[in-house]
């Protein structure tokens, strides 16, 4: 049975998963449905996921959302074995912090930076609130050092769902250079994640686009 993806690459969750399918070789049913046109607010898209949120998977009889479980989901089923998300309680503990973090911590604190200028709501950044994202990327900054991948010496899920993350991060300006471990793990992701060109490449065109015309006199950038 064909697996069905229903995605949106210009959504960082939505390409978390795809990154994952990509690690993992697997032939996916692609459905686009276009955030910007509201596609998620049909009446089949919501009998299928009420919550109407990308990426949504259709797997047979189970319909799963929430990209970070998509990912774990699809390694535990699909996986030729449990490397990216590992079974030892100890290591998975380690790949789960930092799925929750991205969730709870790093990810929420872009979207309150970002999101209100991208929906036109505000013209105006909260300087608590960048100054609380640019926190959060000196934390992941730290749990990056003497690692080459976020969770150790391995790509995880972790990598993916970060990932995701952190290269809205470069082209809506914020300064990623300012810290050293993100800036050299990004780069090894852009060189060694499978598929990162063609799952990442036009969403990030596009999301710069959007930066251009919605944030052109906001400053991002901290020294
Ligand atoms: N925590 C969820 C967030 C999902 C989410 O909010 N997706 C947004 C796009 S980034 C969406 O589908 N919005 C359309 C809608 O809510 O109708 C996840 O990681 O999957």
């Amino acid at each position: 049975m064909p697996l069905d993806l229903y995605y949106d690459a210009v959504s960082p969750p939505c390409r978390a998963v795809m990154l994952t399918c990509r690690a993992l070789d697997l032939d996916v049913n692609m459905k686009y449905l276009d955030l910007m046109k509201g596609e998620t607010k049909t009446p089949e898209f919501i009998a299928i996921n009420p919550q109407h949120t990308l990426p949504t998977l259709v797997d047979g009889d189970l319909k799963i959302w929430e990209s970070r479980a998509i990912c774990t989901y699809l390694v535990g089923q699909y996986g030729k074995n449990d490397s990216l998300y590992p079974k030892d309680p100890i290591a998975r503990a380690k790949v789960d912090r930092l799925l929750y973090f991205d969730m709870g911590t790093l990810y929420k604190r872009f979207g309150e930076v970002v999101y209100p200028v991208f929906r036109g709501e505000t013209k105006e950044i909260v300087p608590a609130k960048l100054d609380a994202l640019y926190e959060a990327m000196g934390w992941l900054e730290g749990y990056l050092e003497g690692n080459k991948w976020a969770a150790g010496d391995k790509i995880t899920v972790a990598d993916f769902v970060l990932v995701s993350s952190v290269q809205a991060f470069e082209v809506t300006k914020i300064n990623i250079s300012k810290f050293k471990n993100i800036a050299q793990w990004l780069s090894n992701c852009k060189q060694q994640l499978k598929g990162y060109g063609d799952v990442c490449d036009k969403a990030m065109a596009m999301i710069k686009k959007m930066t251009e015309e919605t944030h052109s006199n906001i400053n991002l950038w901290k020294d």
